[in-house]
């Protein structure tokens, strides 16, 4: 691991932008960082990795973000069915809007509708997002750990719904994700043997995955009723039902029988992967204003066991064993297919 210690580099040596203030600068002189995919790099910051807006974005969102109690944080380690959940949470939420046949989520890529807090924030910049553009409930997503989440979001009474995903999907969905980003940007990029020896070591963003996913797991088990935890397996299996329980905890669930049953299809039809991959905003070509991955990014498969084409067999036993060791006496555990 190396450390961003020698401030005689000049500005942008580390692959970032050269409009850093300076504090952005100097703090990210004193972090250890690793090679990141596409040579940026990760800075390490109380224990995890971070690409450095991301980084920027979470210090910022710490001092400056004021959660409403009505507030719902959508929280993921990235690649676990963040694009699902924004989508299903906000279908669910703002469902008294407007018909399902002129949901927002049929022209607007569910990253735009449920912003991440920590993109919107940044040190390199004086404003404060306002975020008035948002309905009530805001919603927005972010992939800051438990631990490092704004003291307003643990204090108020906001709610937050996690999801995440077996290691094994993960990893190849992220590996996926980040191949296309780097053909995109035309920029070098590592084999899958050197990122997966990565990700066991927990070089990646938002990473370490265990430390992650431990700490809203044990916090959603002290808090039930702020925190809910979701698996993608499981909503795969039964999305209905998911559906059913987050309108509950999100504290707007179905009021009869027939609400239920039609409303709930709906939704689950709206925000399923073959319909939202479909879409005309998210085909190839389209994105979000100042995001560099493409709409068309966040779809690829949508499917539980599709490590089984990638990873060799002393990848998974690798794989699994760490997710024995790291949850071994937790109570989780993951489907692998
Ligand atoms: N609607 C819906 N239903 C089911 N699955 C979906 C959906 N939308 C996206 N996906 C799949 O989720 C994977 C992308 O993960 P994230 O959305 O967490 O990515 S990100 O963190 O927001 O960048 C990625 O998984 P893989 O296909 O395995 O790569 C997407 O295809």
């Amino acid at each position: 691991m190396e450390k961003a210690i020698d401030s005689s580099k000049p500005k942008a040596s580390h692959g970032v932008e050269d409009d850093l203030s300076n504090e952005a600068e100097e703090l990210l002189l004193t972090l250890p960082r690793e090679k990141n995919f596409d040579g940026t790099y990760l800075y390490q910051f109380n224990g995890v990795w971070y690409r450095h807006k991301f980084l920027y974005g979470m210090i910022s969102t710490r001092r400056h973000f004021q959660a409403r109690d009505s507030d719902i944080i959508v929280s993921t380690f990235p690649k676990s069915g963040t694009t699902w959940l924004k989508a299903l949470t906000y279908a669910i939420v703002h469902r008294s809007r407007c018909a399902f046949e002129h949901s927002p989520l049929l022209t607007t890529n569910p990253h735009e509708l449920v912003p991440f807090f920590e993109i919107s924030y940044s040190l390199n910049k004086k404003d404060i997002p306002s975020f008035e553009h948002l309905y009530t409930p805001r919603i927005f997503g972010t992939h800051i750990p438990y631990s490092t989440l704004p003291d307003s979001i643990v204090n108020s009474n906001c709610r937050i719904v996690y999801i995440c995903r077996n290691p094994l999907d993960q990893f190849i969905s992220c590996w996926h994700f980040l191949l296309k980003l780097a053909h995109d940007k035309e920029s070098e990029t590592l084999s899958l043997e050197e990122y997966f020896e990565k990700v066991c070591n927990g070089v990646q963003h938002a990473g370490p995955f265990w430390e992650h996913v431990l700490g809203y797991w044990k916090a959603s088990l002290d808090n039930s009723h702020k925190i809910l935890f979701l698996k993608y397996e499981d909503l795969k299996e039964d999305t209905h039902s998911y559906v059913k329980k987050l309108a509950e905890f999100l504290g707007c669930p179905f009021s009869n029988v027939e609400e239920k049953e039609r409303v709930i299809e709906e939704i689950v039809k709206l925000c399923s992967f073959e319909n939202m991959k479909d879409l005309e905003v998210n085909k190839p070509g389209r994105n979000i204003p100042g995001h560099i991955p493409k709409n068309s990014d966040y779809f690829r498969k949508g499917e539980v066991g599709d490590w089984t084409n990638y990873l060799t067999p002393s990848m998974s036993k690798r794989l699994k064993n760490l997710m024995e060791e790291k949850f071994s006496g937790s109570g989780l555990a993951f489907k692998l297919s």
